[in-house]
């Protein structure tokens, strides 16, 4: 059966998307040898010479977290990185675990149950089950599969979400907020924010949405990717990663350098996104990261993206610019953005164009 099933785009997109399979389908057929519809060309595919070990994303301990050098670190760590993990930050080690195993149980089920939530079948556009990122416009496909949920409120989740790892959703997303309200204090205090008032908060964090990513086990690694190289378009990415390994951030130099973001039990990775990039006026860096697939093994990661209300008008924020500094981004309305960003394949740091002046 395998060499019909990967022989056309059709076939695949049939037994991955359509049938529900996903990705994970593939993989556990045991195929041998990629689908070319999965060949990324050379200069998308990571080699060990792009790769520095002598560099790390900052490590934050955010225990003593009204201590003005943790502030400190979190404000350096956002302007020179963009991405840094934190530890001691207040959501239960237990939170975590049961959203990593809520998402197993959700990648578990059947292709038939799963392809009820597919774009074709899913009873709301705020709840997707789907694979790569944007097939239709991609040259190459990604190897994952994804589930995204948008929230809304907790009634339409529990009526809505899948019961296979809603519960466990929910409550990561809760004991995560305060966390994220603590990180955005501290990064809106160095742009002369002094209070995140109602009008603030919607462009910071007026909606979430959550994605649980499934890589399965490729069998051709080196020649595909989980995810390509993007920038997320939120305000704030938190990312919670099982002990697998695999994703990447851009390195500092200006060559074509990466660094491992390596799985610290525990921790949430955060990153900043573009909307916080217009809105700090490029104070704040949004940095391209990517994720490898693997030879031998399964990986999940949890993203929470923090953004404004699809309905908010973004622009560089008045305090920011408020010194004769230049306005380098327009106003754009941030669902004109996010579509932008869904209507073609990952391109590097290619969307912040749409809002560039
Ligand atoms: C999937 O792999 C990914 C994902 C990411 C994500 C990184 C982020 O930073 S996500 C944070 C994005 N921000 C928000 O979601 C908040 C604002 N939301 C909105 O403005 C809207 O919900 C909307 C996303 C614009 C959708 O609005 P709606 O009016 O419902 O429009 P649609 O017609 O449903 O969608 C338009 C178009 O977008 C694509 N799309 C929609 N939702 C998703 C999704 N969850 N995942 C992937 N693609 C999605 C879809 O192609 C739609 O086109 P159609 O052809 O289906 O009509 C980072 C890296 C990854 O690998
Ligand atoms: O899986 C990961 O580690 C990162 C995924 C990612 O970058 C995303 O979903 O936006
Ligand atoms: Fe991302």
């Amino acid at each position: 059966m395998a060499p019909s099933i990967t022989q056309s785009l059709d076939n695949v997109t049939d037994f991955v998307i359509l049938q529900g399979n996903g990705v994970k389908g593939l993989s556990e057929m045991g195929i041998k040898c990629l689908p070319k519809q999965y060949i990324q060309p050379l200069e998308e595919r990571i080699t060990k010479s792009k790769i520095v070990s002598q560099e790390s994303i900052p490590i934050i301990d955010m225990l003593n977290w009204d201590d003005p050098k943790v502030a400190e670190a979190i404000c350096d760590a956002a302007e020179k990185w963009g991405f840094f993990q934190i530890v001691n930050h207040g959501v239960p080690l237990q939170v975590l675990e049961n959203v990593k195993n809520a998402t197993h149980q959700f990648f578990g089920l059947s292709a038939e149950e799963k392809r009820q939530y597919s774009k074709e079948n899913s009873p709301s556009n705020n709840v997707r089950f789907g694979t790569s990122f944007s097939p239709e416009s991609e040259k190459a496909l990604e190897w994952k599969d994804y589930l995204s949920l948008f929230y809304v409120s907790d009634c339409e989740a529990s009526a809505l979400w899948p019961p296979a790892c809603r519960e466990e959703v929910l409550e990561y997303m809760k004991r995560s907020e305060i966390v994220i309200r603590k990180l955005l204090d501290v990064l809106m205090k160095r742009l002369n924010v002094t209070e995140i008032d109602k009008t603030k908060e919607s462009f910071l964090m007026g909606s979430k949405r959550i994605n649980l990513n499934y890589y399965p086990t490729c069998p051709n690694p080196e020649l595909t990717v989980g995810v390509g190289r993007h920038s997320d378009v939120s305000t704030l990415t938190v990312l919670l990663q099982d002990d697998i390994g695999g994703l990447y951030v851009r390195g500092r130099s200006d060559d074509d350098s990466w660094v491992h973001v390596p799985p610290v039990r525990g921790s949430l990775v955060i990153n900043v996104g573009d909307a916080l990039q217009i809105m700090s006026n490029g104070r704040y860096k949004s940095i391209e990261h990517r994720v490898v697939a693997n030879g031998s093994k399964n990986r999940i990661s949890v993203p929470i993206f923090v953004n404004p209300r699809p309905c908010n008008i973004i622009c560089p924020l008045p305090e920011v610019i408020a010194n004769e500094e230049k306005a380098i981004y327009k106003e754009v309305l941030y669902s004109d953005y996010v579509k932008h960003f869904f209507s073609k394949g990952h391109d590097g740091k290619m969307t912040i164009e749409f809002a560039k002046i």
